[in-house]
């Protein structure tokens, strides 16, 4: 093989925008850049383990890590590759990543880094038959609701769903993700070939974004971890609260495609029922936060959210946007909780641009 350079490049997201519980995502302008080389003829990097040498540098840097077999972007292209045949990375691989996406924070980190390794293992593995549509199979493998990653992936402002499968293969998309991603084996290969993802499992569409709207991510100094926040969710639902958030997501995506936009109705189809009130007992003063926010008292705001599985706070406005964050940002002030926050756009998907 050639030696090869290229840089992959992929958006965070803010998943759910409210109602869109496990199906709306938005890509925003923050993005998880991996640096990859794959030089052959040197032989500086071939005794790293799978071929594959780790460098990083941003958010995570002293937790994340960087044996391929533990660390999760290269976990995932691991997967990608075995489903392929190939059981390891080509010799001297490098790749070095650039994270500024914080992590367990509710945009996205780890979607993130699942749909870059994605992409990874298909650039590496020379696997260019692999369509968006088919790398979206090999994501939903390991990340299991297909809002986060979607946007992540394929950009902008989405809609996804799962499409109903054949009972094989809805067998084959609960395999436990132990076996998708198997725990590492100290650099033994086993040559256990990974679950192959059925075909066509997710999909979206992307809706229209008024040009004049912004995203204020204030995102506080703790995490909260996906998993956790989904635990605290109830298996059923009072009839009176789907409905209410049918209702708003009927609104959602017209109400945010309109131009100028309408404050009052996005405020409106911003409403949830269905996972914020449940995650506060994680994330002290999100219902207050929620609720103070209005846009009569606030110019400029148009609606407020719990970002992902949070425990960020997403504000959608059209200006004043310090002023909107310095009020998020007292009120997590009162439980002493402090914050950083971002004025972010919504920004393109995944892209690979090869140096060499
Ligand atoms: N760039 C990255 N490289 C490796 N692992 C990552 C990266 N980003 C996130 N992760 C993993 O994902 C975890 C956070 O995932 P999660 O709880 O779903 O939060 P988030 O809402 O940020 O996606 C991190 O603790 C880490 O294990
Ligand atoms: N729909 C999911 C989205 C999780 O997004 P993340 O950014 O927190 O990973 C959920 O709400 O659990």
């Amino acid at each position: 093989m050639a030696s090869q350079s290229f840089v992959i490049r992929s958006p965070c997201s803010s998943a759910n925008i409210g109602p869109g519980f496990d199906v709306i995502g938005l890509a925003l302008s923050m993005f998880l850049e991996l640096h990859v080389t794959v030089d052959p003829p040197a032989s500086s990097t071939e005794n790293y383990p799978l071929n594959c040498k780790i460098t990083y540098e941003g958010e995570g840097e002293d937790e994340i890590s960087l044996d391929p077999e533990v660390n999760l972007i290269t976990r995932v292209a691991l997967y990608v590759l075995r489903c392929h045949d190939q059981r390891a990375f080509p010799k001297n691989t490098h790749v070095h990543v650039k994270n500024p996406i914080p992590l367990g924070r509710g945009l996205g980190s780890s979607g993130t880094a699942v749909v870059a390794g994605v992409m990874l293992g298909k650039e590496v593995g020379g696997l260019h038959h692999l369509t968006m549509e088919r790398l979206f199979d090999f994501i939903l493998m390991i990340e299991r609701h297909p809002d986060n990653v979607g946007a992540s992936l394929f950009g902008g402002f989405v809609g996804t769903y799962l499409k109903p499968l054949t009972p094989e293969d809805t067998a084959r998309v609960e395999i436990p993700l132990s076996e998708v991603l198997p725990a590492p084996q100290g650099g033994v290969d086993t040559g256990d070939r990974p679950p192959e993802p059925p075909v066509g499992i997710g999909h979206h569409i992307k809706f229209p974004w008024a040009g004049e709207i912004k995203a204020v991510a204030i995102i506080p100094e703790f995490e909260v971890p996906t998993a956790k926040a989904r635990q605290v969710l109830p298996a059923e639902y009072p009839r009176n609260d789907v409905t209410f958030n049918l209702q708003r997501i009927a609104l959602l995506p017209v109400a945010l495609g309109q131009s100028p936009p309408d404050p009052e109705l996005i405020y409106l189809a911003m409403q949830d029922k269905l996972h914020q009130p449940y995650r506060q007992t994680l994330i002290p003063g999100l219902t207050e936060i929620v609720e103070s926010m209005t846009t009569a008292t606030q110019p400029g705001l148009l609606g407020v959210c719990l970002s992902g599985a949070g425990p960020t706070i997403l504000a959608l406005a059209t200006s004043n946007f310090e002023e909107i964050a310095s009020r998020i940002i007292k009120k997590f002030e009162e439980n002493k909780i402090t914050c950083s926050w971002k004025v972010l756009e919504p920004a393109e998907g995944t892209t690979v641009v090869r140096t060499k």
